[in-house]
């Protein structure tokens, strides 16, 4: 009998219209065959999504090279700091110095300076906020005679945040890349402490000098004359003026402009100095109040001493107050108004009368800088414009004259500035 027999008997038992009945005939096929592609799809469909969660799992623990995550870049607009067309990436989760500088050094490896091509350190120039600023030699593939640099260094028992810094400023940089109105990188040694920055090296210095030297009865210096007129202040004002403009391109601004932030060529041609609050616009989106409190108030446009967001016009009104340092030879600003009651004297609807060694011309485009109102102050682009038309007049042969010497105390009390942010090449003979 067996299956076959129980088979025919069932259909026998069966008439056609019992459907439960061929289900039971045929429940190989109706059953148990669909449940097993269903139980093995669904096994299936349980190995991929947990196959998917694995791997999202990972990735999230190793998201670029070695634990790395790019920089954050310009008021948060991107992700990625970008120097020459590359990414730069900083580690975020490195804990000790050591692996932080391993895992960062690699995407600095063009700026790269072997520490034996640094060949003597000299003199001290200044103590910043962010390392120690020295003269120094150092060669180069392309310059094997010794040339003079500015080395910035990051020495001392450093802890880690003083180290990203340090680095993030060297990116930034890098990130800025190349402006003949700009002070340049040259180098870098970073794979191990004490980290150096390496600056090229404008002699002779800081534009504030060099207008106190102005006032001296010197003819040459270095091959330098140390003489200025009317056409001059034009000719670094607008060089100065694109510097914010290469600045505002980015979106970011200056913040401290001032002539003890300048450098100065002996071909006149200046270059911003002081990076440092530029640096915290583009890794924090503005300048951190501790920084703040540091800027000397007689610089600052009305909004800042109202502790209101700094932008590019403040830099403007700040420029106004630079062409005004130059036409007197690095006099201080407001000689008459204590720094601390600056912004009373400004909301009086006060501003600097005319210096007489200064044209209505060029006052008239102090007074265009110094509007109180943001909105109605021009852009640096627009400003330059106005220099320009104003240069093609200017006297270029009536050298400009203050026949008072510069005591650096005395003026750092006035201008409201502290002693250690001037530098020391300045002596009263
Ligand atoms: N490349 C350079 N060539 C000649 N002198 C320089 C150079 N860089 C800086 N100095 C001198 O050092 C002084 C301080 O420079 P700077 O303000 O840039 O340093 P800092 O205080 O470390 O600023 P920041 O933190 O904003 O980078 C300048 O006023 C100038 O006298």
């Amino acid at each position: 009998m067996g299956e076959k027999g129980r088979l025919s008997r069932l259909l026998l038992e069966c008439s056609l219209s019992d459907k439960l009945c061929v289900v039971q005939e045929k429940q190989y096929e109706v059953i148990i065959v669909p449940a097993l592609l269903v139980g093995s799809f669904l096994i299936l469909l349980a190995i991929i999504l947990w196959l998917f969660i694995r791997g999202q799992r990972s990735q999230r623990q190793h998201p670029g090279p070695r634990g790395t995550t790019s920089v954050p870049a310009s008021r948060g607009r991107s992700q990625e700091a970008v120097g020459h067309g590359e990414k730069v990436f900083v580690p975020l989760k490195e804990t000790s110095v050591e692996s932080f500088l391993r895992a960062v050094t690699p995407s600095l490896a063009k700026l790269q300076v072997p520490r034996e091509q640094l060949l003597e350190v000299l003199e001290q120039i200044h103590s910043g906020s962010c390392g120690t600023l020295y003269h120094a030699k150092m060669t180069t593939m392309e310059h094997p005679n010794p040339k003079s640099v500015v080395l910035k260094a990051l020495e001392g028992s450093v802890g880690l945040q003083e180290v990203q810094d340090f680095i993030g400023r060297i990116q930034f940089y890098q990130y800025l890349g190349k402006h003949k109105n700009l002070v340049q990188l040259e180098g870098c040694c970073t794979e191990r402490l004490p980290l150096y920055m390496m600056l090229e090296d404008v002699v002779p210095g800081d534009l504030l000098n060099f207008l106190w030297t102005c006032r001296r009865d010197v003819m040459t210096m270095d091959g330098l004359l140390y003489d200025l007129t009317e056409k001059q202040i034009y000719h670094i004002g607008k060089q100065v003026l694109l510097a914010l403009e290469f600045l505002q391109e980015k979106h970011l601004f200056h913040g401290d402009v001032a002539a003890r932030n300048i450098l100065i060529q002996s071909d006149l041609t200046p270059k911003l100095c002081h990076l440092g609050l530029a640096y915290e616009v583009h890794t924090h989106g503005a300048i951190s109040s501790a920084r703040s409190s540091t800027i000397p108030l007689k610089w600052l446009a009305p909004e800042r001493l109202l502790l209101r967001p700094a932008s590019i016009r403040g830099d403007v009104w700040s420029f106004g107050i630079l062409l005004y340092e130059m036409v007197t030879l690095g006099a201080p600003p407001y000689p008459e108004v204590p720094p601390t009651s600056i912004l009373q004297y400004l909301q009086r609807k006060k501003i600097m009368k005319r210096p007489s060694s200064c044209t209505h011309a060029m006052y008239n485009i102090m007074k265009y800088c110094w509007r109180w109102s943001e909105d109605s102050r021009p852009l640096p682009g627009e400003l330059r414009l106005r220099l320009e038309a104003a240069s093609r007049t200017a006297n270029d042969k009536a050298v400009l004259q203050v026949p008072e010497l510069v005591v650096p105390d005395l003026y750092a009390d006035v201008a409201g500035i502290s002693t250690e942010s001037l530098s020391d090449s300045y002596s009263v003979l």
